[in-house]
């Protein structure tokens, strides 16, 4: 109900009527070089709102499949259609505008700035995004929306008023790429294994503060991850290997 809501309502900068955040048809992609690697994907839809998490063995795709979701790479053959957008359509540049304004990304290793402040490192799509930049300032000053925003997702209000960013702990940095994958209400969070360095109870607490944040925010989140046990946080579950066939040798 809430995703058809929505998809009716709609953001700026959105094409409506669709209920589906991502569609992929028929998209196959190769890496190129003397062993390439070869994902093809059938048919695979994220809705709007949902959280799915994405599992699969080391090596069987699963960053693949989050470049061509997000623009990184585009498909050798198919579609892939991303709020309304064929992503094929656009130039570099242009998936790279898309890309800042309508996602927010957790990398693995986070990819903080060490010698910035906390709030700058939260602030930072906001320098690239105008639609994500005027939406946080409608919550209030900038540096304030930064401040609550990482207090929601469980840093001290000390922490942030004191620690370098390069002194943070594992858990702490991955709560500051939350609150800067988050800032401004990107309509999709695509996170790719942010939980690998954390014990079992610090992932429980931070996957539960992460959807408290991108649910009120209504948006999508895909979570990759290798780590079954993580499913029950999530409202479905995705096997790479059910939805794509992996293959690797010269191209036919
Ligand atoms: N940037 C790249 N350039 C060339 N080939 C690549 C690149 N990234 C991935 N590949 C190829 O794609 C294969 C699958 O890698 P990918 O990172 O998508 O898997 P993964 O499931 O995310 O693995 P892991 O869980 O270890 O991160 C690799 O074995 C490699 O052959």
């Amino acid at each position: 109900m809430t995703d058809l809501l929505t998809a009716e309502v709609g953001r700026q900068g959105e094409s409506v009527g669709s209920p589906d955040a991502v569609s992929f048809a028929n998209v196959e992609y190769t890496w190129p070089g003397s062993s390439p690697f070869t994902l093809a994907i059938a048919d695979f839809t994220l809705a709007r709102g949902e959280k799915l998490l994405l599992l699969g063995p080391s090596g069987s795709g699963k960053s693949t499949f989050l470049s061509l979701l997000a623009g990184i790479v585009v498909p050798d053959k198919g579609e892939i259609d991303v709020l309304g957008t064929d992503m094929a359509q656009l130039s570099g540049a242009a998936r790279d505008r898309f890309r800042v304004e309508h996602f927010g990304i957790i990398f693995q290793m986070f990819n903080l700035l060490p010698y910035g402040t906390q709030i700058d490192n939260v602030l930072l799509p906001l320098h690239f995004s105008r639609t994500r930049r005027d939406r946080a300032r409608a919550e209030g000053a900038l540096d304030d929306v930064a401040a609550r925003l990482l207090a929601k997702l469980g840093i001290d209000k000390a922490v942030i008023a004191t620690a370098r960013t390069a002194n943070l702990s594992v858990g702490q940095q991955q709560r500051v790429a939350a609150a800067r994958a988050l800032i401004g209400s990107p309509q999709i969070i695509v996170a790719d294994e942010p939980t690998s360095a954390l014990d079992r109870n610090t992932e429980g607490a931070f996957l539960n503060l992460l959807f408290a944040q991108s649910t009120s925010a209504g948006a999508s989140v895909i979570m990759v991850s290798h780590d079954e046990s993580l499913a029950r946080y999530f409202d479905r579950v995705v096997r790479l290997d059910e939805i794509a066939a992996a293959t690797r040798g010269a191209l036919s």
